[in-house]
């Protein structure tokens, strides 16, 4: 669905020599497949992230989307921030509404879709409310909804619940996957948690400095719904946790361990 070849990314700071954030990365994305990035702060996450999404062009190598090269952003391809950036003076309702508007839909066909993704995500009872009375997490399911009403192939996520404390992240990520299950849409989900990468994919790919881009896959191979506190969850934490501890010069790390005597931080 999402194809990565040979890609480079080059980013310039005030005539100095280029920096290279991503070095030949080859990566595919299969479809429905749930596939989380994880690594250090810096490492290019989000860059990945925003050449799928069309929002930067490759320094060097493709991107392709459904064997076609990626020329900007699409509808397809949904896109959901760290941070929800609704429209403060629309209602929950309009702002589902608004890019379906733009999307070509009209009249009740559009309410309905609108309602629809509202109630799939718990917000039937706040449609009529304007950003600013809703919390974080309400907030951030919104844009989520106003996402999924496109009914976009892809699901392009970069920390969506990392602002969120943790009872409320772990409820969302809940509701992300009934729904991912039950449509099985592709998602690539940029995280620096490893709980969440180890709950939420299929695999995980952990990135590291640009000239070993792409350190690590793993596949993540246990039942769904998981159990956090099951053996083989924590299992499957270790050995991410493992990974991570074996990047070579890291930035910032995030392997939810306890940062005794070592720059390690953790968010979990
Ligand atoms: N538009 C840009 N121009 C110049 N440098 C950039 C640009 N975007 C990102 N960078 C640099 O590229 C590197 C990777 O950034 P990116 O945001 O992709 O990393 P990340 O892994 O997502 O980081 P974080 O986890 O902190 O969000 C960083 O050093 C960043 O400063």
């Amino acid at each position: 669905m999402i194809r990565f070849e040979h890609v480079s990314q080059d980013y310039f700071h005030n005539g100095a020599s280029p920096v290279t954030v991503l070095a030949d990365v080859n990566l595919d994305v299969r479809e429905g497949e749930f596939v989380c990035v994880l690594g250090p702060s810096g490492c290019g996450k989000t860059t990945l992230l925003n050449l799928a999404a069309g929002f930067i062009f490759p320094s060097r190598g493709r991107v392709l989307f459904d064997g076609r090269a990626v020329a900007g952003p699409g509808p397809e391809r949904g896109v959901v921030f760290q941070d929800a950036t609704l429209f403060p003076w629309l209602s929950v309702a309009k702002n589902v509404e608004f890019g379906l508007a733009l999307n070509g839909l009209r009249g009740r066909f559009l309410r309905r879709r609108a309602r629809g993704y509202l109630d799939r995500l718990g917000l039937n009872g706040h449609a009529d409310k304007y950003p600013h009375a809703l919390s974080g997490g309400m907030r951030q399911r919104v844009a989520i909804a106003r996402v999924l009403a496109l009914e976009p192939k892809v699901l392009l996520m970069d920390e969506p619940f990392s602002a969120l404390d943790a009872n409320t992240r772990e409820r969302l990520q809940d509701e992300l996957l009934r729904v991912w299950t039950a449509r099985r849409r592709t998602v690539l989900y940029v995280t620096h948690s490893v709980e969440e990468a180890a709950y939420l994919a299929d695999r995980v790919v952990v990135m590291g400095p640009a000239e070993n881009s792409l350190f690590r896959q793993i596949e993540v191979i246990l039942p769904r719904p998981r159990n956090r506190s099951g053996a083989a969850f924590l299992k499957t934490k270790a050995a991410l946790r493992e990974v991570l501890a074996a990047l070579p010069c890291c930035i910032q790390t995030d392997i939810g361990a306890p940062a005794t005597g070592s720059t390690k931080r953790s968010r979990e």
